[in-house]
């Protein structure tokens, strides 16, 4: 038996209804998906990962925290009746906004054209982590779409998971503005561990290569300070905007195609691995799960 299956068959156990599945976690682990450039596929990745996570037993929400350009729920078909800019108006409790996807993974979603100049002030952003904190017992993953870039909300919703996966696809200007989103959470806010995720890419070796001048950057420029984990890439696959015209995930309809296949054995790698919870000075979502929990 390899490595991969002795570990999963540790984390194996038995659901009442006789289904195999994956242990749920004991704290809520929260990751943002992130990007420097727009339209590298991060809500792609949001939505295809949350669903490979939802079929290894895990409880999922995942949060549009793209606030101005919202879309989460228009590639999974979804017609929310309430938005999180509900929330922020204090007329919906996030409870009340959350809404049901494919094979019970939740989603909170955000509203297009709502909030796109709105930086959230400081009332909201207390509120929304307190909120967060109340429903951490519901779940086992909270997978944040972050939006692109360096603006505020992009940093705060960064700095709010303790989980980074940073994607960039093989093109130069998405590599250079992943640097641009790395530096800045490391000289201001103190970030100092990234996953690396490469999307749309054509051949493996692509990947490896620009991870190695990436990873290169980083030690020289921010003085070795950075951890950078590779976690591979995602193929380029036509399964992907396919998927999006008929508003499903891909993982959901095309469940064989390369793309679909590799969110799989992304989901399996990130259950089997140890979540990086090292502290960093910044107020985490669903910190209080994590610092009262007795099993961390
Ligand atoms: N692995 C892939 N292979 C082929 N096309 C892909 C892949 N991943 C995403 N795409 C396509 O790339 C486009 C952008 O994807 P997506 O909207 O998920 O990106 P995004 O980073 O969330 O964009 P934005 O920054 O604008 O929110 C979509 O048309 C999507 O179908």
């Amino acid at each position: 038996m390899n490595r991969e299956a002795a570990l999963l068959m540790e984390h194996e156990v038995r659901w009442p209804k006789g289904n195999t599945r994956l242990k749920p976690r004991p704290v809520c682990r929260v990751i943002a998906v992130t990007s420097g450039k727009g339209g590298v596929g991060k809500s792609s990745i949001v939505v295809n990962l949350g669903l490979a996570l939802t079929r290894l037993g895990q409880r999922v929400l995942l949060l549009d925290a793209d606030l101005g350009l919202a879309n989460l729920d228009i590639l999974l078909g979804l017609t929310p009746l309430y938005t999180i800019a509900d929330v922020f108006s204090g007329h919906k409790t996030l409870a009340e906004v959350i809404m049901a996807g494919p094979e019970g993974m939740q989603i909170l979603p955000a509203a297009s054209g709502v909030m796109e100049s709105a930086e959230l002030n400081q009332a909201q952003k207390l509120f929304l982590l307190g909120e967060l904190d109340n429903l951490s017992e519901n779940f086992d993953y909270l997978l944040v779409d972050t939006g692109a870039g360096i603006s505020a909300n992009v940093l705060y919703f960064n700095l709010g998971a303790q989980e980074r996966i940073v994607v960039a696809d093989h093109e130069p200007t998405s590599v250079v503005d992943a640097y641009a989103l790395i530096k800045v959470l490391a000289t201001k806010y103190s970030e100092k561990r990234f996953k690396l995720l490469f999307n749309k890419i054509t051949h493996p070796g692509e990947a490896q290569r620009t991870y190695d001048q990436l990873s290169k950057v980083v030690d020289r420029f921010l003085s070795g300070s950075v951890i950078i984990d590779y976690l591979g890439f995602i193929p380029r696959d036509e399964a992907m905007p396919r998927s999006i015209s008929l508003q499903k995930a891909a993982v959901d309809i095309f469940s064989t195609s390369p793309a679909s296949l590799a969110f799989s054995n992304l989901a399996r790698t990130l259950v089997l691995q140890e979540p990086d919870t090292a502290t960093d000075g910044n107020i985490k979502f669903c910190w209080q799960r994590l610092t009262h929990s007795p099993h961390q």
